[in-house]
């Protein structure tokens, strides 16, 4: 905001100083375009900055801004060219920075301190712009706008890159580095639907950590959660770039297998145990860990992600129900 100030109070200074010379105004009122133009700037920066509500003091600032704007046009005598130039400007800026309210509460300002200063000049009013005028608005015409462009560029670059962030954070697991069921859904509708369309076979593998509860009953919850912690990184390093490893919630875990035939995630969820078994120490505690896998392949009697998801997690209740430990797939 300082240096669009500095450029745009210095933009006007050249057209407004123009008018006035041609108008042979005091140098006292060119002095105090020139405070406006080089001193003011400095002193709006330090007054946000020291405020204890900076952007509320730099709205301020910018109805200050709209204001000076109304006083010049007064004291240019409505030269037409520059008035309608700074005013435009002023006007669109405020309305960029703070919307509707910021630019009707700066309308006002131009327009209450214009009138005042008008009334006492006299109501003077030139509708000739000299050629000196008019090339002296042409910089504030072409550089402002020019200008402002980047300015909003830039703010539009920075909001997409704050989106992107925040839709990554709505994918993953509050607590562990991994997908949360949103996005494992998401993936699952995609691979059900490029399944559609090719001969391929892919396969969802339901991961559950067995007598989870006895381990935060025995340990605490802490340790508990670096178990799960410790489980998802033995899934994201047993597993492919293109597979989804996810948490579904609680002791819950999920790995969609594209492209992967039964017997490959098989081979797969025996890598994924054999890891968690050697696991022994969990935040300075020596536990076992033992897992149980559901593993279902997509059928094209599968309609929806919650049909595939139901598959793989009966596949995880056989595997519970035949002693845990243990995988079971079909
Ligand atoms: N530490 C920790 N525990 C959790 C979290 N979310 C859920 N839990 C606990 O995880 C346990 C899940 O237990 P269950 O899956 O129902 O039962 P289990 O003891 O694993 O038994 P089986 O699944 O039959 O082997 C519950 O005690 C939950 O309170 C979490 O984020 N952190």
């Amino acid at each position: 905001m300082y240096l669009m100030r500095i450029l745009g109070t210095f933009l006007c200074f050249i057209p407004v100083l123009s008018v006035l010379i041609e108008h042979q105004r005091s140098v006292w009122l060119m002095l105090l375009l020139a405070v406006n133009a080089f001193v003011w700037p400095t002193l709006a920066f330090h007054r946000a900055r020291r405020s204890s509500t900076p952007l509320a003091a730099e709205h301020q600032n910018l109805i200050i801004d709209a204001g000076a704007g109304g006083f010049w046009i007064a004291m240019m005598a409505v030269n037409p060219l520059p008035s309608v130039v700074i005013a435009t400007i002023l006007l669109a800026d405020r309305l960029s920075a703070g919307g509707f309210a910021l630019m009707k509460r700066a309308a006002i300002a131009m327009l209450a301190v214009f009138l005042a200063a008008w009334l006492l000049q006299g109501m003077a009013m030139v509708t000739t712009v000299s050629q000196q005028t008019m090339l002296a608005t042409l910089p504030l015409i072409a550089v402002y706008i020019i200008a402002l462009s980047v300015l909003t560029d830039s703010i539009a670059i920075r909001l997409r890159i704050k989106t992107r962030e925040l839709e990554r954070i709505a994918m993953m697991d509050p607590l562990l580095d991994i997908a949360n069921r949103r996005l494992l859904e998401k993936r699952i509708e995609h691979e059900l639907h490029k399944l559609q369309q090719a001969c391929r076979e892919s396969a969802l593998m339901f991961i559950d950590i067995d007598n989870f509860k006895e381990v935060n009953d025995r340990f605490g919850h802490k340790v508990g959660d670096a178990m799960l912690a410790s489980v998802s990184e033995i899934l994201h390093i047993a597993t492919r770039q293109t597979d989804t490893p996810a948490r579904l919630g609680g002791d819950e875990f999920v790995i969609l297998l594209p492209d992967t035939t039964i017997e490959e995630a098989h081979v797969v969820a025996s890598r994924i145990m054999e890891a968690a078994a050697v696991m022994e120490d969990v935040a300075q505690e020596t536990v076992n860990c033992t897992l149980s896998i559901g593993i279902a392949g997509a059928t094209r009697e599968m309609l929806n992600v919650t049909d595939w998801l139901q598959a793989a997690d009966n596949a995880l209740y056989q595997a519970k129900r035949g002693g845990k430990n243990r995988i079971f797939g079909h």
